[in-house]
C-alpha cells in the first residue's frame, strides 16, 4: 500500500487520503501515453451517454482502449465505448475520452476524476465534459442542449468529495474556490456559435447524484427547489477537479429524458431513451463541440502571434 507523501519527501501517513491517485502515479499514466503519441493537444473531451460519435468525428488518430492505458479501469456502461482518443477535430489537435467513468460502476471518485488530472500532465489547458441528462426545468423539452453554466452536487458536500485526503499542490490547491468552475469565456463562445447555427441553447444548473438508479419524485422536487434544471450521474466532479487543476472548463448537458415530477405518473426514466435521445441529438452536439474547438484554438494562436509580434 503506497504511503502518502508529500512533495517534499514528508509523510504524511496520518491523513485520509486519495493516495489511489498520487502525483507520481498520475505521471505515469502521462508518460506512457507520451512515449506513444506525437500529438500534444490543448483541449480534452469528454463523451457522455451515447455521445461517443465525437470521437468518432476525429481524423489521424491513435486510439488507446481504456484496458492498455496503465491503471485505468473498463468502461462498462452502454453507451461509453471505452476508448482514449487522440487525433484532430477540425484540423485542431485534441485528446477526446470515448466514455468515462461512474461512480455507481464501483469506482472512487478519485478514480472517476483522475483522467482530469492525467489532461493536467498532459499539459492540456480545457476540457469539454459533455454528458446526458434529465430536464427538471419544465420548460426544457428532450433533445434539449443545456449549456452548464453552474452545478449542484451534494456528494461533494461528503467526504465522498475527490479532493479529501492529502493535498498536492502540484495538481491544485488545498481550497480551491469553486465559484467560476464552468468559464465565462467559453459559454459566451459557445452561446455565439449556437447563434450564428440557429441552435438554441439552452442556460442552466447541473446536478448530479450517484445513480445508478434514476430519481425519486420527491429528490427531484427537491433539487428544482434548489435551483437544478437538469439532473445527471456525472460531470460535477469532474469539473470540479479540472478546474481544482487549472483547466478551462465547458460543460454541455443533452436533456434525453423529461424528468418525472409528479407522482403516479406513468412515464419513468430509462437508459434506452437516454441514449436514442442522444444518438437523434448527436450530430448538433457533435457540430457545436467541432466548431468551438476551432475557434478557441484560432484565438489562442491569434494570441499568441499577437503577443509574438508585440
Ligand atoms: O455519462 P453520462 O453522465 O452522460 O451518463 C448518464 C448518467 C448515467 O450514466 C446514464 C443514465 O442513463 O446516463
Ligand atoms: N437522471 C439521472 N441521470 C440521467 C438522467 C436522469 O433522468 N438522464 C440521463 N442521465
Amino acid at each position: 500500500m503506497e504511503h502518502p507523501v508529500k512533495h517534499d519527501g514528508h509523510l504524511n501517513v496520518n491523513a485520509i487520503t486519495n493516495s489511489q491517485f498520487s502525483f507520481d502515479k498520475v505521471k505515469e499514466i502521462a508518460d506512457w501515453i507520451l512515449e506513444r503519441v506525437e500529438l500534444r493537444p490543448k483541449i480534452g473531451i469528454v463523451c457522455g451517454s451515447g455521445l461517443g460519435g465525437l470521437g468518432d468525428r476525429l481524423v489521424e488518430t491513435k486510439i488507446f482502449p481504456y484496458s492498455e492505458v496503465p491503471h485505468f479501469p473498463k468502461s462498462t456502461v452502454v453507451g461509453h465505448k471505452g476508448n482514449l482518443i487522440f487525433g484532430k477535430l477540425n484540423d485542431v489537435p485534441v485528446v477526446c475520452m470515448q466514455g468515462r467513468f461512474h461512480a455507481y460502476e464501483g469506482y472512487s471518485n478519485a478514480l472517476c476524476t483522475m483522467p482530469m488530472k492525467v489532461f493536467k500532465l498532459l499539459g492540456l489547458e480545457s476540457v469539454i465534459l459533455t454528458c446526458a441528462a434529465g430536464g427538471i426545468n419544465q420548460s426544457f423539452e428532450v433533445g434539449d442542449i443545456m449549456l452548464i453554466k453552474d452545478h449542484i452536487a451534494p456528494l461533494l458536500w461528503t467526504l465522498q468529495n475527490p479532493l479529501v485526503g492529502h493535498n498536492d499542490d502540484r495538481f491544485g490547491p488545498r481550497f480551491p474556490a469553486v465559484n467560476r468552475i464552468y468559464t465565462k469565456h467559453y459559454r459566451d463562445l459557445i452561446k455565439e456559435i449556437a447563434s450564428e447555427k440557429s441552435l438554441e441553447l439552452k442556460d442552466g444548473v447541473y446536478s448530479s447524484l450517484g445513480g445508478p438508479c434514476y430519481e425519486t419524485v420527491s429528490e427531484l422536487r427537491g433539487l428544482l427547489q434548489l435551483g437544478a434544471d437538469a439532473v445527471g450521474m456525472s460531470t460535477a466532479h469532474e469539473a470540479l477537479v479540472a478546474s481544482y487543476c487549472g483547466l478551462k472548463v465547458l460543460g454541455i448537458a443533452l436533456i434525453t429524458n423529461k424528468a418525472v415530477i409528479e407522482y403516479d405518473s406513468e412515464n419513468y426514466p430509462n437508459h434506452e431513451e437516454v441514449i436514442d435521445t442522444a444518438n437523434r441529438r448527436a450530430k448538433d452536439l457533435e457540430e457545436l463541440v467541432s466548431e468551438f474547438v476551432s475557434r478557441t484554438f484560432v484565438q489562442k494562436v491569434d494570441m499568441n502571434n499577437n503577443e509574438m509580434s508585440k
